[in-house]
């Protein structure tokens, strides 16, 4: 079997001391497997491990035990993998232009790091503007963040998290705060950027129609601790529409994850309730 882009080993994380009442076990014993250049969702119920997947590979958060290997490296430290990132609520810097904050990836990361005072008029700007254009922000690059709504900073974020051609692109609900109709055209917006630049990608979402509609596979986690409980690859043709994301093909696979998400949701409220049961009665006893 070949090697996969991102290999999660028998993953726990704990957050707080092991003997503290407040302590959370976020993942215990996570596996999970992506390969290089696969569109990867991520869906389960809250508070299941999405976000502490996300950031076990971005190398933000250390495991208490398993490894996190990422382009065949473990990670820990910087890394050597290009990262894009986006998240819920695009933070820009406002006292820059939106050009600006899209080129900054390339004031950081190696090797555009050391051309950039060179490149940045000319080059590196002009790849800024056109991922402006390619994402429906033509002409905006002068612009600063406070004047665009949150839908253009969203597409502005996906150009800086674009712009230094990653080889893995992590995303946290990165539409979620959008109206629905913002979201299903940046769903059409990032498939195009997915196609065009074939990053590995890495989507946490709850919106199980933009999981069906982007990714290649879904997987799916159980409550907390989270583990992968079951996967699905998606094979509707590209580029895939919004129509088709109606379709009953596509309903079908919403509505099979929507009752294992469910189910698994289930699980946790009774395991709750045993648990409240036996605490009871150990109060009993006493
Ligand atoms: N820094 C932290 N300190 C303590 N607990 C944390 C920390 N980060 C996450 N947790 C807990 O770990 C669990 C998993 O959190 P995580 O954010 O990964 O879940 P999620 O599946 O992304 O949730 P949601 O879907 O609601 O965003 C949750 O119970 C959360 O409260």
């Amino acid at each position: 079997m070949s090697q996969p882009f991102i290999d999660l080993r028998d993953v726990t994380v704990r957050f707080g001391a092991a003997d503290s009442e407040t302590s959370t076990l976020a993942l215990d014993r996570t596996n999970l497997r992506i390969d290089t250049g696969d569109f990867v969702a991520l869906v389960g119920p809250s508070g299941c491990g999405k976000s502490t997947i996300l950031k076990l590979i971005g190398g933000l958060l250390s495991p208490c035990s398993g490894g996190v290997i990422v382009d065949g490296r473990e990670v820990g430290g910087p890394h050597r993998t290009r990262i894009g990132l986006a998240f819920q609520n695009p933070t820009m810097l406002p006292w820059l232009t939106i050009r600006e904050n899209v080129m900054m990836p390339l004031k950081i990361v190696e090797p555009f790091r050391q051309d950039y005072q060179a490149k940045k008029k000319g080059e590196y700007a002009e790849r800024a503007d056109a991922l402006l254009a390619q994402v429906g922000l033509k002409g905006m690059g002068d612009k600063r963040p406070w004047q665009l709504s949150g839908g253009m900073l969203q597409r502005a974020s996906l150009c800086r998290a674009l712009i230094h051609e990653p080889q893995l692109l992590l995303l946290d609900e990165p539409f979620g705060a959008l109206d629905q109709f913002t979201r299903e055209e940046l769903w059409a917006t990032m498939q195009n950027l997915w196609m065009t630049q074939r990053p590995t990608v890495l989507l946490v979402t709850h919106d199980l129609r933009e999981a069906a509609y982007l990714a290649t596979r879904i997987c799916v986690m159980s409550a907390r601790p989270g583990r992968i409980l079951e996967e699905r690859s998606v094979d509707f043709a590209r580029p895939r529409t919004v129509e088709m994301s109606y379709a009953p093909d596509c309903s079908e696979l919403v509505q099979a994850l929507r009752l294992r998400i469910a189910e698994a949701r289930s699980d946790l409220a009774s395991a709750e309730r045993t648990g409240q049961a036996e605490t009871d009665s150990m109060m009993e006893t006493v």
